[in-house]
């Protein structure tokens, strides 16, 4: 029989995953599996529940939630040395890497690459001690994930990012950041950065058209200082994935990267408030495991 330990968050995207608790079960059991669900409640229950299901969860550790879910399991996993593949059932508000992963809201669909055994080595971001599966941000636009409200985006889904976002623009001033990454410098004013490991970001599919989960480097993009209209043209250039080529962008690969400003500014991990800057990040290769589609 194979074991495995699903966590579930259920206050993740429109809060219905719960509600599917039995399909899960019955789905697993048909593939000979068995499952211990553990509800998600505050910050840090996930890590005692991890560790102490250590021995258990021999076939695989499943999350159905958001990024911010998925982001406290990895955290969680590889802080107890849990060596056993990660199966995502997105059940969150948007869901990037799961959806980098072609994991779609289709549960059965999810259900079929956990049973069917396969799975696929992808790379981590660390900063500053924490680790993140998709893009550590900061600045204009970026804390929109972590501050928008829990009941706001169950009704709204997306919408809720989006009208918190538009809501930021007219008050936002640039940052002066120093940025190193793999020995080249940086000096610039900056609108927002973003380094990211599968380069889907805010459901933008686009955001590093070079970007892979598995080639050792994170994709940094800068937007720089410009002015509001300018922004708005550079927003909808990404639906072409024209953004790249704009003056006001800068795009690079690099496995360390070391940021800092002069004021003390948050970051955003994987939609989940995260440390104040300077921020020195790098790429973790072959420690997590993920189900993949076959
Ligand atoms: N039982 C709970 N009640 C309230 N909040 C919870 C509960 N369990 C987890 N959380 C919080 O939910 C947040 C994570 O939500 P998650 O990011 O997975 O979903 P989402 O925000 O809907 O989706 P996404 O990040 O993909 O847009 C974390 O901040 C976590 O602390």
């Amino acid at each position: 029989m194979k074991k495995y330990v699903l966590i579930y968050n259920p206050v993740a995207g429109d809060a219905k995953f719960k509600t599917r608790l039995d399909e899960v079960i019955e789905y697993l059991q048909a593939a000979d599996g068995i499952v211990i669900p553990f509800r998600t409640r505050l910050k840090g229950d996930v890590r005692a529940f991890v560790s102490q299901s250590k021995g258990f969860a021999t076939a695989g550790l499943l999350v159905a939630g958001g990024d911010g879910t998925v982001h406290e399991v990895i955290n969680a996993m590889l802080a107890e040395s849990v060596d056993v593949p990660l199966g995502i059932i997105p059940s969150g508000t948007c869901n990037d890497f799961a959806s980098h992963l072609s994991l779609g809201k289709d549960l059965a669909g999810c259900l079929r690459a956990v049973t069917g055994g396969q799975w696929r080595t992808v790379d981590v971001g660390m900063v500053n001690g924490e680790y993140f599966l998709n893009v550590a941000s900061a600045g204009l636009l970026t804390s929109v994930a972590h501050s928008v409200d829990t009941a706001l985006k169950n009704t709204l889904g997306r919408m809720a990012y989006y009208f918190k976002g538009l809501g930021e623009l007219p008050s936002f001033r640039s940052l002066r950041v120093r940025i190193t990454a793999d020995g080249r410098t940086i000096n610039d004013d900056i609108l927002l950065f973003l380094v990211m490991n599968s380069g889907l970001v805010g459901s933008f599919p686009t955001l590093a058209p070079q970007a892979k989960i598995d080639d050792g480097k994170l994709d940094l993009l800068i937007v720089n200082k410009c002015s509001i209209p300018e922004l708005m043209g550079l927003f909808f250039s990404i639906f072409s994935g024209r953004h790249i080529a704009s003056s006001h962008i800068r795009h690079l690969q690099a496995a360390n990267i070391y940021i800092e400003c002069d004021e003390p500014v948050e970051s955003d991990l994987d939609g989940e408030l995260g440390p104040l800057l300077p921020l020195a990040i790098s790429t973790v290769t072959n420690k997590l495991k993920v189900f993949r589609l076959t």
